[in-house]
């Protein structure tokens, strides 16, 4: 009988003390918890986190979500996950109707009347979406049927780089989702590592990649998906990426390859952070002068310094620029199923010098039950009762796992993937850095000792 309410009451302790050590760092931030209705950002909403930070942050999250399944009804619980993609349903009503956009500097907020008038949605239906969403505390509703922006509402406003990767989940992903089931049970494509037969493909009714149809279907959100991918990087942080590697420790002349570094922005952070790197940035031709676009915009300094140029690629048949010290791949070994990364990975290879390192910058993802094997020492396991990969507190890892099943008809990867993809080209895994949401994994070439 003692036991009884075990799990629940080490959840609510784990809950508490994590909460104290959040408190604590805030304190030190000397910035307090901002409030939900504040649409200000805080610094540790794009900025560097500690560790401890990061650790308490997951045990919360998953902690409270698995505390709030513990002691609900299974029936509600599931029929919940089983609504959730009209939340992303509603997302996708309020980026087109520009809600978010319409609220700006209305603190006080706005009648639905007058906001259905702006945007010409039904003040019936637009009150109902913004109900759901202000329940999951996107929006708030000041007062019955008036509505502002919060903390949450305020990503949405039309024109960030985050707006744009809203758009992509609530468009591409969204088609792709509505398609996983039936291109799951189809005989042939449930097996097949082809980018053609994603459930976006099947959802279009497309006969190619995502990446064929932003070239020669739909440029514009081609474009977006460039922009979206900075937006994503706002979740990853840059400081995370850039710290979590001893990037700014390289000597001077460093050669760093941003292979699939889509528009730059990454690199761009690198350059500015440090100034002893050399930067290649290769990519598809039509993303490169994208980038070249950014670039020459944004930076015109380092281009006429020359720390950076650009180079386009079809890494699926061509090698990167040969020699470099570096070469990093950030987010694109997920876009690929194995076939395809090794021949990546391959082409990578061949232009490796002795001393060179493979940066694979990812995800990576665990199993939800416990896992002995000695890959798994690389990433950290959660505290008792919590699932070992920490449930909720991860969840986005694995979102982004099917987000690549249903993008392109690939994968997010475990550590043990990753070292079997490598071995099969030639590489060795040489260490794990720990980059927050995402990992440094750095490869060498394999059966070659450099001093
Ligand atoms: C998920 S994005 C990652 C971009 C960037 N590394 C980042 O993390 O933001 C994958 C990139 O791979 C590029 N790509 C896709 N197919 C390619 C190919 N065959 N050759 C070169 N780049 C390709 C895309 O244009 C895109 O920029």
């Amino acid at each position: 009988m003692d036991d009884m309410f075990a799990e629940l009451d080490t959840l609510v302790s784990l809950i508490a003390s994590s909460v104290d050590k959040l408190k604590q760092e805030f304190k030190e931030s000397g910035k307090p918890v901002p409030s939900i209705h504040s649409t200000e950002s805080h610094p540790f909403d794009t900025g560097p986190i500690s560790q401890r930070f990061d650790d308490a942050l997951r045990t919360v999250q998953g902690a409270c979500a698995q505390l709030t399944t513990l002691v609900s009804p299974p029936q509600l619980t599931v029929a919940n996950l089983g609504f959730s993609q009209y939340t992303t349903a509603c997302i996708g009503v309020v980026l087109k109707a520009k809600v978010a956009d319409h609220l700006q500097s209305k603190s006080e907020g706005m009648p639905i009347s007058r906001l259905a008038e702006v945007t010409k949605v039904d003040v019936n239906k637009l009150a109902r979406v913004l109900r759901l969403l202000a329940t999951k505390q996107c929006f708030r509703e000041v007062s019955p049927d008036i509505f502002a922006n919060n903390r949450l509402s305020i990503l949405l406003v039309d024109g960030s780089p985050f707006s744009a990767l809203t758009k992509l989940m609530s468009d591409e992903n969204y088609h792709a989702g509505c398609a996983l089931a039936d291109t799951l049970l189809d005989p042939v494509a449930t097996s097949s590592s082809s980018p053609k037969d994603s459930p976006f493909s099947r959802a279009l009714r497309y006969d190619g990649s995502l990446w064929d149809w932003y070239k020669d279907v739909d440029p514009e959100k081609g474009e977006r998906f460039g922009q979206a991918m900075i937006g994503f990087s706002a979740i990853l942080k840059y400081d995370s990426i850039l710290n979590g590697f001893p990037w700014k420790d390289q000597p001077q002349g460093t050669t760093v390859c941003d292979v699939g570094g889509g528009v730059g922005h990454i690199s761009m952070h690198f350059a500015k952070a440090c100034p002893q790197l050399h930067l290649t940035v290769q990519d598809r031709p039509e993303t490169v002068e994208q980038a070249l676009q950014l670039w020459n915009n944004a930076e015109p300094e380092i281009m006429k310094e020359g720390r950076v140029n650009f180079v386009p690629i079809n890494f699926l048949e061509e090698s990167p620029v040969k020699g470099c010290d570096y070469y990093f791949l950030k987010s694109v070994i997920h876009d690929w199923a194995d076939p395809d990364c090794r021949r990546i990975l391959t082409n990578v290879k061949k232009v490796m010098k002795p001393t060179a390192r493979l940066i694979i910058h990812e995800c990576l993802i665990q199993h939800v039950s416990k896992d002995d094997s000695e890959e798994s020492h690389f990433v950290s396991t959660a505290p008792k009762p919590l699932l070992p990969n920490y449930g909720e507190g991860r969840i986005f890892e694995y979102l982004m796992d099917i987000c690549m099943l249903g993008l392109v008809n690939a994968k997010e990867r475990t550590l043990r993937e990753f070292i079997a993809l490598g071995k099969d080209c030639g590489l060795e895994l040489v260490k794990v850095w720990d980059c927050g949401l995402q990992n440094s994994l750095e490869f060498k070439l394999a059966n070659v000792w450099v001093k």
